[in-house]
């Protein structure tokens, strides 16, 4: 044992003649306070993950030995925490010189790869799933289909392969509505489905926003694929990519991992996107790629962005996934919404009035998945009260979806709403016309525009081509009186009312 007198924040310490039971304490107090900074530093989840298993060894010349109870642990702690430890010990006991990381006696009980430094949310990410893993009872099997491998979202033991299941039988090509939005991301999914690895096709990468039909085209292709011939299929997300991948390292079955993905012959990534800072996944994802394209296998793949656009992932990457055919979903447009909501009503066997389907379509616009949930929310109510479905039912049960989607309305638009919706030129909001075709439309307008805006009746007057405020007082009054005798005239303006609230 060297020469130790040092000074430390606190302590004055001398170890020179310490006695091991001395030291051992000594190096305790030390290590409590270092942990407690740490904690701090590091934050109170990554300690637990990675630090927390560190216990202190003894002290050489100016090295202390900490150690860790795996080579894995040792050198994911070496490679991100060393120079934080050394600077903490250092601070603490300045002739400590060097901390050196080692394995606890007996040595390696778990044997990691070199190649697998995982990044730390990585690990992270899969211990927090670790914790409440249960292992799925059943395994459907697709009937008199080949093989057709999906990592679903269902927890599974961690080191288990897939389970087999079917791919969700909602989502096929004959229940996806196609429109302008989606036609060539749909032509192109129909193609790869019925002609698996054709050049430039492979990879397909779909991509759009959030809830635009990605996953339904992927497991529609899946499905066909599955029914039309001998093809194994395997579907993942890339969060259980990467689930997968680093439990393969934990239960030491990396090469069964590599070997399961590297036999299918199509693999589907879904939402790609959360590999994205997850360097050790994508590395692995790149080299399964680029295995699976060389044996002429067919990869799809779906992400929020293009390729060009994922600035997070590799560029070899993404000039590798931009290869194929890269097509996008744009936004639903209203005619689309219109379709999608009248299919799911007929399929589920009701009947909604075309005046509730406008008020959702105009109301819910950018994802499908809400209007759909919005739809199955009615559906439920207006079976479980035998009750219609109405405008005001509807307001009513997705008070608080239509409430998310408020927000503040224009004058220039609700002009240019109700001359759409009255089929006159938006021009005639403020021209001299008299006539009733264009008068009424404008009344209308003016009415809304003091319900829906807080503009007062000069302001609106000038918008509605420099008029004075008494004609907007007349042409208030007026529609409301139209609205008090004339039920579908009212019906119409709140029709009107509620689309420009959306
Ligand atoms: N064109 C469509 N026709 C019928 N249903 C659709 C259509 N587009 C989306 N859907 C439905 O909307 C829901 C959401 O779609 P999906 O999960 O495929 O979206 P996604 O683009 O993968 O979303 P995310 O980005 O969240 O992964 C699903 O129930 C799907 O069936």
């Amino acid at each position: 044992m060297s020469d130790f007198t040092e000074e430390s924040n606190e302590f004055t310490l001398s170890l020179k003649d310490a006695d091991p039971a001395t030291l051992k304490s000594i190096l305790e107090i030390h290590w409590e306070r270092i942990c407690s900074r740490l904690k701090i530093e590091v934050g109170e989840v990554e300690y637990r993950t990675w630090l927390q298993q560190i216990t202190l060894g003894g002290i050489e010349e100016d090295e202390l030995t900490l150690y860790l109870p795996t080579r894995f642990l040792r050198d994911w702690v070496r490679s991100q925490y060393n120079s934080k430890l050394n600077q903490l010990w250092n601070s603490e006991l300045s002739q400590i010189r060097r901390v050196e990381l080692a394995l606890s006696a007996p040595a390696e009980t778990t044997s990691i790869p070199s190649e697998t430094t995982i990044a730390n949310e990585e690990i992270a990410a899969t211990q927090t799933i670790s914790e409440d893993i249960t292992i799925p009872q059943q395994a459907a099997q697709i009937k008199n289909t080949p093989q057709v491998v999906t990592a679903t979202d269902s927890k599974e033991e961690e080191s288990k392969l897939p389970t087999q299941t079917q791919l969700d039988p909602r989502f096929t090509f004959d229940n996806f509505i196609v429109g302008k939005p989606n036609e060539f991301a749909y032509a192109c999914s129909r193609r790869v489905a019925e002609r698996p690895s054709s050049p430039g096709f492979n990879p397909l990468f779909l991509y759009g926003g959030v809830g635009l039909g990605k996953t339904h085209l992927m497991h529609a292709i899946g499905f066909e694929l599955a029914k039309a011939g001998n093809i194994s299929v395997s579907y993942m997300s890339a969060e259980k990519f990467m689930y997968r991948f680093i439990a393969s390292i934990r239960s030491q079955s990396t090469i069964e991992f590599k070997e399961e993905l590297r036999s299918v012959d199509v693999l589907m990534i879904d939402d790609l996107q959360f590999l994205i800072g997850k360097d050790n996944t994508q590395e692995e994802f790149f080299h399964t790629f680029n295995a699976l394209i060389d044996a002429g296998r067919q990869i799809i793949v779906s992400a929020d962005k293009s390729p060009s656009d994922l600035s997070g992932l590799e560029d070899r990457l993404r000039t590798r996934l931009g290869c194929g055919m890269v097509a996008d979903i744009h936004a639903t447009t209203y005619e689309l919404r219109i379709s999608i909501l009248e299919a799911k009503a007929a399929s589920a066997n009701v009947t909604i009035s075309p005046k509730v389907m406008e008020f959702l379509a105009h109301k819910i616009t950018t994802n499908v998945r809400e209007l759909e949930g919005a739809l199955n929310r009615l559906i439920a109510h207006a079976n479980l009260f035998g009750r219609p479905i109405t405008l005001e039912a509807t307001q009513e049960v997705l008070h608080d979806i239509l409430k998310s989607h408020e927000r503040r309305v224009t004058i220039e638009e609700i002009q240019r709403k109700v001359a759409e919706h009255c089929n006159i030129r938006q021009t005639d909001m403020t021209s001299a016309r008299r006539a009733r075709a264009v008068a009424r439309p404008r009344q209308i307008a003016m009415f809304l525009a003091k319900q829906l805006t807080s503009r007062s009746l000069p302001e609106i007057g000038r918008k509605f081509g420099n008029r004075d405020h008494t004609t907007v007082m007349h042409a208030i009054s007026r529609i409301s009186e139209l609205i008090e005798k004339d039920s579908a005239f009212a019906e119409d303006v709140e029709l009107l009312r509620r689309m420009l609230e959306s």
